[in-house]
């Protein structure tokens, strides 16, 4: 009987959103938190599906399902958005339209549509995930939680086998994330999955090929999440119209953050060794990116405070994504001692925002072949730290 577990990262803006809109560039990387699946098959043809985090709990009769035409061999390149199925899977659910829970089970059964054979959805299965990001606040949960669904969908059909070199498995993985990010978000750019399924750092172009960020070294980061919701969509369209009005003012703007990702890119190609200048190098572009974001006009007084708190303590700050709420990072330095760390975490605690630490660089997608059936219930009650101590495979 199959069974897996997958796991990959959220993701953590470094430099270069809203400039990105415009063909700048950007720097991204892979965060320590992470979402987990439990995937397995079962012999009663059922699809048992719980997300706990979108409080989902649902089985149907998987030959219920509205399924595509399946590939013989290799399921590579998907195809192009399959509109008629996506409104067929809406009413199948019949969840509503745009809730966090319906769109979560549309993408993943818009995976399942095209990916699950024929003695797959006879036997049925059990598909589970949890995550330790935080839904809907800029790090990238969708994405994560994207890559895990096509890990598993992909590992349990047995796509990922090991003829495929590690490059072409990791792109098999994210070209089917993208199309589950794709069900959750419209349009989305392909960073947030590229970066989740790869790992590390990469430095990124609207519609140009994503690299991995040369010499690259893990940083540790406190990630404040303010709690103040935002539409991305209407931050967006706000830093345009200002462009529309002052575009001799915004355009020098935007070409400066261009420069902040290309400095960051310099940092760290040329800096490998010297590790204390580096930081403090990058500190300075996490000041200067953070007062060009404000003077666009996407900070808010939450993002503001987390800055005016970790300046104090001789830190230094940014908002990471669409900003307007949502999420701010500091970064901690080798040199920052424990309680400094603390007392960061207390003061903006006190605020009422959500704290958590994380490192940004670590591994992107893998997984565990389980010799063994694991219960759902025995999965979820799992915390983080022990689903780590597993011998994960990673795709590199
Ligand atoms: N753990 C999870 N379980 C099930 N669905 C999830 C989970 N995490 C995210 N999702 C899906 O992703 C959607 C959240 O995507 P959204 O883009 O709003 O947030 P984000 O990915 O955290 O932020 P951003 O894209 O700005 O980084 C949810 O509505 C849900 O459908
Ligand atoms: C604000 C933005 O640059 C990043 C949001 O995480 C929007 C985008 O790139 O689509």
């Amino acid at each position: 009987m199959p069974s897996y577990f997958t796991s990959a990262p959220g993701k953590v803006i470094l430099f270069g959103e809203h400039a990105v809109v415009y063909g700048k560039l950007a720097t991204a990387g892979s965060l320590g938190l992470r979402s987990y699946a439990l995937v397995q098959s079962r012999t009663d043809g059922a699809l048992e599906v719980n997300l706990p985090d979108v409080q989902l709990v649902r089985s149907w009769k998987s030959a219920d399902i509205p399924r595509q035409a399946r590939w013989e061999g290799y399921p590579y390149p998907p195809p192009a958005m399959n509109v008629e199925l996506l409104d067929q899977l809406t009413k199948f659910v019949d969840l509503g339209t745009q809730t966090n829970r319906s769109v979560a089970a549309i993408a993943l059964l818009y995976l399942h549509s095209y990916l699950t054979s024929d003695d797959i959805a006879n036997q049925g299965y059990d598909l589970s995930v949890r995550s330790d990001l935080p839904v809907g606040a800029g790090l990238g949960s969708s994405a994560s939680y994207s890559v895990c669904l096509a890990t598993a969908l992909l590992k349990l059909n047995g796509h990922l086998s090991e003829s495929l070199s590690a490059a072409d498995q990791r792109d098999l993985v994210n070209q089917w994330a993208f199309q589950a990010e794709k069900v959750i978000h419209g349009n989305p750019s392909g960073i947030d999955n590229t970066v989740s399924t790869l790992g590390g750092a990469v430095i990124f172009k609207k519609g140009e090929k994503i690299e991995p960020l040369p010499g690259f070294q893990s940083l540790k980061f406190i990630l404040t999440n303010t709690r103040v919701p935002r539409e991305t969509q209407v931050l967006v369209a706000n830093v345009r119209k200002l462009r529309e009005k002052f575009p001799s003012v915004v355009n020098p703007m935007l070409d400066s953050i261009n420069e902040i990702s290309i400095s960051c890119k310099q940092l760290f190609a040329q800096n490998g060794e010297d590790r204390a200048h580096l930081l403090s190098r990058f500190g300075d572009l996490v000041d200067v990116n953070h007062g060009m974001l404000a003077a666009l006009g996407v900070s808010h007084p939450t993002l503001e405070k987390v800055r005016e708190i970790s300046s104090k303590l001789g830190l230094k700050s940014k908002l990471t994504g669409a900003g307007g709420g949502g999420c701010a990072l500091t970064l901690v330095r080798d040199d920052m001692d424990e309680k400094t760390v603390e007392e960061l975490k207390t003061k903006l605690g006190e605020q009422g925002f959500e704290v958590l630490e994380a490192q940004v660089g670590g591994p992107g997608a893998g997984f565990v072949t389980l010799d063994s059936v694991t219960s759902i219930a025995e999965f979820l009650s799992r915390g983080t730290a022990d689903l780590e101590t597993q011998t994960w495979t990673y795709f590199v």
